[in-house]
């Protein structure tokens, strides 16, 4: 069998934060690494029971996306093996199908000796998961803000932010197009002009590493919460709980069904160990944001 080429390491991301819908993400220090070894035949291994639901072959979103990429620039990409180990859980709203996009596109522009600016990299994402948020920061890392209609695409990349983060994950996958089918066609003048109002705020104070304001932010959102939030269990009364332990603040993660609770630095073990107490139907990930995005070790 041949060598190990190179390995692609992709971290999984939660987005939206709350308002900042379809145009924020945050990257996570849970990562997805897909090593590449030259093949007479696509072929996709994943390593790990929740993983082996997905196709292997020609269909796989990692080896589409590797030749949509070579399509677009009108170019040949040779057949390769790729090894998949994940610890991000699968269809839960940590970003998955965006991680095999974003690898997908690290491994188009590797085997085809190209170099894409990170706007690029962001738009080939975007147009291929539909929309913009957790792809970019998959991508880029850091937190991005991202503006994506049609041939526009506008990105900000901000540090990693100096905070801890707890995950909350269901037991249940909840695929992406069935939480987006809860939401409205329309919003009121209103309610858009209050959305925006929290989503300018809730990054700016990110920006400014103003995070009590921007986990008060992430708690006032109108486009998707109140469609979503009753596919939770016991999502109230987490969010009560998270204030009682002086989080930030709690939102949904990307379209759910994993929840996200924004804490201080330092505090998300601590906050991890008391939410699985309390509420045992979750599992409780505790982590860091993570700095990097998808990339070549
Ligand atoms: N590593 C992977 N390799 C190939 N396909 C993947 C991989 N990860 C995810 N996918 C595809 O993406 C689907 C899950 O995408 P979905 O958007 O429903 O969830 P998510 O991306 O985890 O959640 P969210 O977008 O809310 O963060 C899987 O069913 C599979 O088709
Ligand atoms: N912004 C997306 C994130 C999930 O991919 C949503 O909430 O549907």
């Amino acid at each position: 069998m041949a060598a190990p080429m190179f390995t692609v390491v992709v971290p999984a991301t939660t987005a939206n934060l709350g308002p900042g819908y379809d145009s924020v993400g945050m990257a996570l220090a849970l990562h997805m690494r897909v090593t590449v070894t030259r093949a007479d035949a696509w072929r996709v291994n994943y390593t790990g029971e929740e993983y082996a639901e997905l196709t292997t072959g020609e269909d796989n979103l990692i080896v589409q996306t590797v030749k949509e990429v070579a399509r677009r620039y009108y170019r040949e990409v040779e057949s390769h093996l790729l090894h998949v180990e994940s610890d991000i859980p699968l269809g839960k709203g940590l970003g998955s199908s965006a991680t095999a996009i974003a690898a997908g596109i690290v491994i188009a522009e590797k085997l085809l000796s190209m170099t894409f600016t990170p706007v690029e990299k962001a738009r080939i994402g975007s147009e291929l998961e539909g929309h913009s948020d957790n792809v970019t920061a998959t991508l880029l890392g850091g937190v991005t803000v991202t503006y994506f209609a049609g041939d526009s695409m506008e990105v900000i990349q901000l540090p990693k932010p100096e905070i801890g983060v707890v995950i909350l994950v269901p037991p249940e996958a909840l695929k992406t197009t069935e939480s987006r089918g809860l939401l409205p066609a329309d919003l009121t003048h209103a309610q858009a002009a209050s959305g925006s109002a929290s989503a300018n705020v809730l990054t700016t104070a990110i920006a400014t590493g103003d995070w009590e304001l921007a986990g008060r932010m992430m708690e006032l959102d109108v486009f998707h919460e109140r469609y979503r939030k009753s596919l939770f269990p016991s999502f109230d009364e987490i969010r009560m709980y998270c204030r009682s332990l002086g989080a930030f603040g709690m939102t949904i993660s990307g379209a759910g069904p994993s929840l996200f609770v924004a804490v201080k630095d330092g505090e998300e073990q601590e906050v991890a160990r008391k939410l699985l107490q309390q509420f045992p139907y979750y599992e409780a990930l505790a982590l860091q944001p993570a700095g990097a995005g998808a990339r070549i070790e």
